[in-house]
């Protein structure tokens, strides 16, 4: 859905608190997650994202029935499986939407789905996701961008991802936990959403050892129970509010986070002079203590430091005077932030996956978000900005930051778009 520009008139500071969400990606999986139960599942926590609705529409072709319990609650019920296809329409709209393919694979022993789609910065590939179910022994084919996997009998046997990967880790997983195999991934991710996942299935029933280890062991169970559960707080939208905060050189409390889930983050804003105070389930970021250093970033796997935050830090590091080497490996290609953060008077160069940038201050430009955390970016650089940033492309923060403007009118942000009550809808 195309959506009116984001108007935000930046140059002054933030004040005060703003409650994290809960995490977009640990709660996509878990929704699919409870395609392995014929029981009623209900989950808390799961933000009013788009990505969240697509999901949803999903599930529903696949068979799910879903009813809101709460303003984020949700009831899940997937009595049979009616569709065993993922079709291009849905799939294409988002990359966890892919791991659908191991859920209905474990449930109804064969599947197809497109491939995925999801923030296009450049390519994504799944080969670990096929490889990791082939040596499983499920039969993969593929035919005109679609996947098709069949198994016979319960998937079984030991894998070894060649790089970390928290997607493939997932649709891994999903695959293994209904039947009377045993399954090790090795070299497993270790990342929040992963764990996350796991937590909620052995909730209802699953056998799976190794949360948080690089060896994940899934001994097969009949059938998974109800059940219900809390998804983790979003460490990535609370660390864009952190950057926010940073940027703006601000003091603002952030509530309903995990601490040690933020420690990448927190560690590189205190290098460059920010105070970082945690608490039980807070974070205080006071950037107004001192002037802040550039700093060197490169992303990693968690606990690394996020390539979901990489647009946002670079964005940050534009308004820090001296020089910055952001590097992104996860993503190489995550850049469609910096020719818009260009027409804002950034002083970044790129080269290869290495951005230089040279620290100054920022002005206000029409700017149009690419994609999700590119547009995270564009926001925090318009917060800095004297005078009025639009910002378009707005359909892709519904993705993943929840009534946006709401909560950045709550921290004191001069910041209207007319129609953003309806995205929600
Ligand atoms: C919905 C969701 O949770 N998305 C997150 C998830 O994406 P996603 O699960 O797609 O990312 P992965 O962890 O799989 O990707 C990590 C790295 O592995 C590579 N790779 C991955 C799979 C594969 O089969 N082959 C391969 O080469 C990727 O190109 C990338 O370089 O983790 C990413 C990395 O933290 C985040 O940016 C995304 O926000
Ligand atoms: C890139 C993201 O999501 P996806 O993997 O669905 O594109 C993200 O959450 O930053």
């Amino acid at each position: 859905m195309q959506l009116t520009p984001l108007h935000i008139k930046g140059g002054r500071p933030l004040a005060g608190t703003v409650a994290a969400q809960h995490s977009k990606n640990a709660a996509l999986p878990i929704i699919v997650a409870s395609l392995l139960s014929r029981e009623k599942v209900t989950l808390h926590g799961i933000p009013r994202l788009s990505d969240v609705y697509t999901i949803l529409d999903l599930m529903h072709h696949l068979g799910t029935q879903h009813a809101w319990v709460g303003e984020n609650s949700l009831e899940l019920h997937t009595p049979e499986i009616l569709n065993t296809d993922a079709p291009y329409a849905l799939v294409s709209k988002m990359r966890a939407s892919f791991i659908v393919l191991g859920a209905i694979l474990a449930r109804a022993g064969r599947a197809t789905v497109s491939m995925p789609g999801g923030c296009a910065w450049g390519p994504r590939p799944v080969d670990q996701h096929v490889k990791a179910l082939r040596a499983l022994g499920a039969e993969m084919t593929e035919d005109g961008g679609n996947f098709d996997a069949r198994r016979s009998g319960s998937l079984s046997g030991t894998f070894q991802f060649e790089l970390l990967t928290v997607g493939g880790t997932h649709n891994s997983i999903l695959a293994a936990t209904l039947g009377d195999g045993v399954v090790t991934l090795e070299n497993a991710s270790i990342d929040t959403d992963v764990v996350d996942m796991i937590e909620f299935l052995n909730a209802l029933g699953a056998d799976i050892q190794g949360a948080g280890t690089n060896t994940v062991v899934i001994r097969g169970v009949e059938a998974l129970r109800g059940g219900e559960y809390t998804v983790i707080p979003d460490r990535i939208e609370a660390g864009t509010f952190m950057i926010m905060a940073a940027a703006t050189r601000s003091r603002v409390t952030l509530t309903n986070i995990r601490p040690d889930h933020l420690r990448a983050v927190s560690l590189k804003l205190q290098e460059m002079g920010v105070e970082i105070t945690e608490g039980e389930g807070t974070v205080t970021v006071d950037a107004t203590v001192r002037e802040l250093r550039p700093v060197n970033i490169t992303t990693q796997s968690y606990p690394g430091f996020p390539t979901d935050l990489q647009p946002q830090m670079s964005a940050l590091l534009a308004t820090v005077p001296g020089t910055s080497v952001v590097q992104d490996p996860v993503y190489p290609d995550r850049l469609t932030h910096v020719a818009e953060l260009h027409r804002m008077g950034a002083n970044i160069t790129v080269s290869g996956y290495t951005q230089v940038i040279q620290g100054g201050a920022l002005h206000a430009a029409p700017v149009k978000a690419a994609d999700l955390r590119a547009g995270a970016a564009l926001i925090i650089a318009a917060l800095t900005a004297e005078s009025e940033t639009v910002i378009d492309g707005v359909q892709y923060l519904n993705r993943g930051y929840e009534r946006l403007v709401e909560r950045l009118r709550g921290l004191g942000v001069d910041v209207h778009q007319p129609d953003m009550a309806l995205a929600m809808d």
